[in-house]
């Protein structure tokens, strides 16, 4: 079957209203009003191309790189595109670029720790590009005063930096601050004086985050201007002398707080765009095993297939929920902050670092779960997934490493019930700590596999989980002498219980959502499924947890498994409608086995003749090396 659309069969066995969907996904009709058109426009744009990236030498694909970045750049002005909408248009063009670091960090620094004069004087030349900055915590080695190793636009381009140091003032050391630092000349961009700056180098796959300049830095008895310390938390006085203004000090990591959401947020895209290419590939390949003489299977149809796709397409609805819960916690924190109110700022530091660490680990794995369901093809650079995975991977890794953030939940999860003693009553994600005592002791009501379908029924278990082996962990370490000795030898565990915590966080947020009203056909009813998927998946895999905390007995966690299946068969036929809704282009998918017209076979054929090394029939080297040996092997034979 030439031409048409392979997927339309697919799309006609929808229950529910696509379109409605669409808008539940992008979070509005105007969220998805922007998506859409700014997507539109970038696919349709020769300019952004993107297929040639794995192709390209280190030096043409970073040049290739600030090309788009300027151009983008153009058309962002040309168009007088919102802010929201410029974001949108970089999101789509999908190239990591220093741009990333410019608005996303470097920017948000100076709000969030400049002070008014400082934000006056910084964020118009920022906002108009007449300086390109970028955020240098990481060093080389540990310490904070090595060298500056990985900040991102830092290697080739970045006029400035928010640098963090440590403050010294008459031989005190007051801790890590952070200083707008000039890097290099505005007018032929060479190193300042003092300053060394460089590439770090090639990194993991090809084209992939090869495209950002992740850079080292050293300073050699440069001088930054007093004003140029950051001095929203704390300030030095003209004569030197420090002062701590009447905030908390981790303010001064309050970008990691904001750029950690935004990583949730992104985490959903990662997933479900993995997700939507092995979905679709999945209903087009098929494999023997019909009966009668029908077509043959589509591999989708097995069920072994189903329980591996369905619960990532379920996390990927799951992960774009909680992503927009964070987004309103995080707007809440900061306007609490700006009334001097801080008293949620632990909350929102734990669930950022949690959420961040598993929903980015989930996805890097998901990823290459969608490569693997895809067979070889998924192999081919042309499916999009390689890239997808060298790209996405390091978000295990920046902004924290994810089992380091795990530990900084732990700690906060092990100073909520410490405090439950002394009567303050938890409030927010860990509301249901209060409830220690009932959770302790609670049985799981599942007599059926149905019952498992009842939001309270789930909602009890994961806070019984969570809650149990965070008391578990607090009574282990309450048999030490030294905290910290114990916190270390512990901290496998308190892994664990931090884990079931964010676990938990997902799925009572996903039950949230479906408390909302929700319009258009069907459109609820889906979402149900995929949450029921989602958190029957979750007790599935975790079910040692669930059993050897005596949350459930294990004929109930046998029941979840068969009411788990039966969830597959009912998201079967609304697979394909489910992925269409995150509305994705061609173009930003980059796959030809995701691509909208399922017409994979002939564009993959297609796409094998024009690699570089189908240029010519008889390849370059052949004569040097190959054609010698030949004739060496005929020798032989003859003799
Ligand atoms: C608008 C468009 C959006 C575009 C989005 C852009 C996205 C761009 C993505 C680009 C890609 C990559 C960028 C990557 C950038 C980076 O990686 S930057 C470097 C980030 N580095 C880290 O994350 C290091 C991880 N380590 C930590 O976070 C440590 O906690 C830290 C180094 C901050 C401090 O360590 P210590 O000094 O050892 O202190 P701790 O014991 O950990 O903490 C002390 C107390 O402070 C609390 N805390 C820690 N962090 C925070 C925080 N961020 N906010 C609030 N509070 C925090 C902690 O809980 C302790 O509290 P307690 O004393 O227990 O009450
Ligand atoms: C692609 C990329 C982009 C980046 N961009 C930037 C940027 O723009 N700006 C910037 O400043 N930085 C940036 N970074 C650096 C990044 O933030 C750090 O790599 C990250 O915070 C992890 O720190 P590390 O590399 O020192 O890892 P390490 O801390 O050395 O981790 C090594 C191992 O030790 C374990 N470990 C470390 N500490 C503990 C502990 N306390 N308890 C138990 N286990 C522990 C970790 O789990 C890990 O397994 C970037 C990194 C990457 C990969």
């Amino acid at each position: 079957m030439e031409g048409g659309d392979h997927l339309a069969h697919e799309r006609k066995k929808a229950q529910f209203d696509v379109e409605a969907m669409k808008i539940v996904w992008a979070g509005s009709r105007h969220a998805f009003e922007v998506s859409d058109r700014i997507s539109k426009l970038v696919a349709s744009d020769p300019a952004f191309r993107k297929d040639n990236r794995p192709m390209l030498s280190r030096k043409e694909l970073f040049k290739n790189t600030l090309r788009k970045a300027a151009y983008a750049w153009k058309r962002i002005i040309e168009l007088r595109l919102s802010e929201e909408e410029a974001s949108k248009l970089r999101f789509y063009v999908d190239e990591p670029a220093f741009t990333d670091l410019h608005w996303g960090m470097f920017l948000p620094a100076i709000k969030g720790q400049g002070t008014e004069e400082q934000q006056q004087k910084w964020l118009p030349l920022a906002y108009k590009m007449q300086i390109i900055g970028c955020y240098a915590q990481t060093e080389l080695g540990h310490g904070s005063n090595s060298s500056k190793w990985w900040p991102g636009g830092l290697g080739k381009i970045s006029t400035h930096a928010v640098v963090y140091a440590r403050l010294i003032t008459d031989g005190q050391d007051h801790g890590v601050h952070g200083f707008i630092v000039q890097l290099r000349s505005l007018d032929d961009h060479s190193p300042l004086p003092g300053i060394t700056v460089g590439d770090i180098g090639m990194k993991f796959g090809n084209g992939a985050y090869n495209t950002m300049d992740n850079g080292v830095l050293r300073f050699d008895h440069v001088r930054i201007p007093r004003d140029q310390m950051l001095m929203k938390v704390s300030q030095v006085s003209r004569e030197g002398k420090y002062s701590q203004s009447n905030v908390p000090r981790q303010l001064v990591y309050g970008t990691m707080v904001f750029v950690r959401q935004t990583i949730v947020a992104d985490a959903s895209c990662a997933l479900s765009r993995a997700v939507c290419i092995a979905t679709r590939y999945s209903a087009v390949r098929r494999q023997f095993g019909s009966q009668n003489g029908g077509p043959e299977t589509q591999v989708i149809d097995y069920k072994t297939q189903q329980s591996r796709l369905f619960p990532l397409l379920a996390s990927a609805y799951a992960f774009r929920f909680v992503g927009e819960w964070l987004k309103w916690l995080y707007t809440d924190v900061t306007q609490r902050l700006q009334a001097n109110d801080f008293s949620t700022l632990p909350e929102a530091h734990a669930c950022t670092a949690g959420l961040k660490s598993l929903t980015t680990a989930a996805t890097a794995d998901g990823i290459e779960e969608c490569r693997k369901l895809c067979g070889g093809h998924g192999y081919l650079c042309s499916s999009g997934l390689p890239e997808l995975f060298a790209v996405y991977v390091p978000a295990c890794t920046y902004e924290g490493d994810n089992t380091v953030l795990l530990l900084q939940v732990a700690r906060f999860l092990v100073k909520t019930l410490s405090q439950l003693g002394s009567g303050k009553q938890p409030v927010g994600t860990t509301a249901y700590m209060g409830q220690v005592e009932h959770l302790m002791q609670c049985h799981c009501n599942v007599q059926k596999a149905e019952d498992w379908l009842k939001p309270a029924v789930i909602l009890e278990a994961f806070e019984a989980r969570s809650a149990r082996m965070s008391v578990a962990c607090a009574k282990n370490l309450s048999k030490f002498t030294n905290p910290e000795e114990g916190f270390a030898e512990l901290s496998g565990d308190l892994v664990e219980a931090a884990i079931a915590h964010c676990q938990l966080i997902i799925v009572s947020k996903f039950i949230e959502k479906l408390q909302q009203d929700i319009p258009g056909k069907g459109v609820k009813q889906q979402l149900g499924v995929l949450c029921n998927i989602y958190a029957l998946f979750l007790l599935h895999k975790h079910q040692g947890d669930f059993l050897s905390t005596g949350c459930i007995t294990p004929k109930q966690a046998y029941l979840a498994n068969e009411q788990l299946r039966a969830l597959y068969s009912q998201a079967r036929p609304n697979a394909i409608a489910l992925v269409d809704a995150f509305n994705y282009t061609d173009h930003y998918l980059g796959s030809i086995l995701g691509c909208y017209d399922g017409n994979v076979y002939p564009k993959l054929y297609e796409a094998a003749w024009k690699d570089p090394l189908n240029d010519s029939v008889v390849p370059d080297g052949y004569r040097e090396y190959i054609w010698p040996m030949l004739k060496q092997q005929l020798r032989t034979a003859r003799l």
